[in-house]
């Protein structure tokens, strides 16, 4: 169905208060289904993704019940094998759920959207394989049958996704003789997701070590309940942030945490390379826009998620844009670079595909009827694209339910 995207007609200001982080909860409700005990997960996101975790979850066997403002995760005393885990397009269920498929007492099914069998899946079912388990497929629907005993090595190629990283290591202290992970391949992507699971790991009593920055060695000795706060998604947050830079408005983000090990905290140096400026005080992120911003160089390999709404405001930006590092997202929701190459063209702004990213001359977006790709992030960047582009739609309005269900309302909210 065919949406209305809202157009600024005075500088965006306002503030808004951003749902909890898809990373960080789904990490914190399958930690949970791994603990000791029960663990209560406050300001978990409720999403698509988050949803689909918590129902492939419930599938082998763990009990997720709503308490007030919190979820509280209890472990079964074994995981079952589940008939069909629907892994929807969500990268953090078909990358994450499918190790802990093999702990359980028998086999598991894995599907998911149409796309999503486009989504690489290989590395992570080889390491699957390694360690024991066999595998039908190489990318959805696939099936996982346990073995006997899990074995403790792996090497693996995770530069197409840091996930296939993530989702060994999460089980990894589960494991009878722990976990030793190597990556093999040239690059390795969003470096601060990996961080995430090994903190979140240690929170939780594992021990991980690094002995070099393609290693990682997670002794046995299971993990304990905890109970945790989620904070809110950042990558999220700059779709409004960036309402603020393109149109000399001013945005507020409360609870924006002092430190965090989301990449899209690097939003904030982005935007003020760009000119924009960011004010931080008690707690709150603010970007004061002042237009035009200016077009940077820009590695984004540690924040790939950021592509679309660096892309939007590199179309909306003085000069060229080159963004680069980000030749995996051809493997994110839908092909990125190209989608993202056929939608500033769309809107007559002049894009080039490389190798790795994306170079951008901006200038004066004209309306388009933009397409979606069941992409949320292709959304948030046709939205901010419409900003200045009057009379812009978007063909798929609902897919920003992946992670953020109440998009179209808050926008229209804030930009209108
Ligand atoms: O582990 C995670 O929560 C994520 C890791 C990243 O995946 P890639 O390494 O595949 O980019 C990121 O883009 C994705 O949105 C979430
Ligand atoms: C790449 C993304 O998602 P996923 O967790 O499905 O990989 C994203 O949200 O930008």
């Amino acid at each position: 169905m065919t949406t209305a995207l809202p157009f600024a007609a005075a500088p965006v200001t306002g503030g808004l208060v951003v749902p909890g982080s898809k990373s960080e909860t789904n990490r914190a409700l399958l930690l949970a289904a791994l603990g000791d005990g029960p663990s209560r997960v406050t300001g978990a996101l409720d999403s698509r993704d988050s949803r689909l975790m918590i129902d492939a979850l419930r599938a082998l066997g763990v009990s997720v019940v709503p308490d007030g403002p919190a979820l509280v995760v209890t472990p079964p005393p074994q995981f079952t094998g589940a008939d069909r885990i629907d892994c929807g397009l969500a990268g953090t269920v078909m990358r994450f759920v499918p190790p802990l498929a093999a702990l359980a007492d028998g086999a598991s099914t894995f599907v998911g959207d149409p796309h999503a069998s486009e989504r690489p899946m290989g590395p992570l079912l080889d390491g699957l394989r390694q360690l024991g388990a066999a595998v039908d497929g190489d990318s959805l629907p696939f099936r996982v049958d346990p073995p006997e005993t899990l074995g403790n090595r792996a090497e693996i190629d995770a530069s197409g996704s840091s996930q296939f990283v993530s989702g060994l290591l999460l089980i990894a202290p589960r494991l009878p003789r722990g976990l030793t992970l190597r990556h093999t391949g040239e690059r390795l992507p969003s470096l601060p997701h990996i961080a995430m699971t090994v903190a979140m790991l240690r929170a939780r009593g594992a021990t991980v070590e690094t002995p070099d920055e393609r290693t990682w060695v997670v002794a046995p000795g299971g993990l304990r309940a905890l109970d945790s706060t989620v904070e809110p998604d950042l990558t999220n947050a700059s779709v409004f942030l960036a309402a603020a830079a393109v149109t000399g408005g001013r945005v507020t983000v409360p609870g924006w945490p002092a430190q965090s090990l989301q990449p899209g905290a690097l939003f904030l140096d982005v935007i003020s390379a760009m000119g924009a400026t960011v004010e931080r005080h008690a707690g709150e992120v603010a970007v004061v826009g002042s237009t035009p911003l200016h077009g940077i160089d820009v590695d984004l390999t540690a924040a790939s998620e950021l592509t679309p709404v660096v892309a939007a405001l590199g179309a909306l930006a003085s000069g060229r844009t080159t963004i680069r590092g980000v030749a995996h997202i051809r493997g994110h929701e839908t092909d990125r670079l190209a989608a993202l190459t056929r939608e500033l063209r769309r809107a007559g702004i002049d894009a080039e595909e490389t190798p790795d990213g994306l170079t951008i001359l901006g200038g004066t977006p004209r309306a388009a009827a933009f397409e979606a790709y069941a992409d949320h992030r292709m959304v948030h960047f046709a939205a901010l694209l419409a900003l200045v582009a009057e009379g812009s739609t978007i063909d798929d309005m609902a897919c920003v339910g992946k992670t953020m269900p109440h998009f179209p309302v808050d926008w229209a909210g804030l930009v209108s």
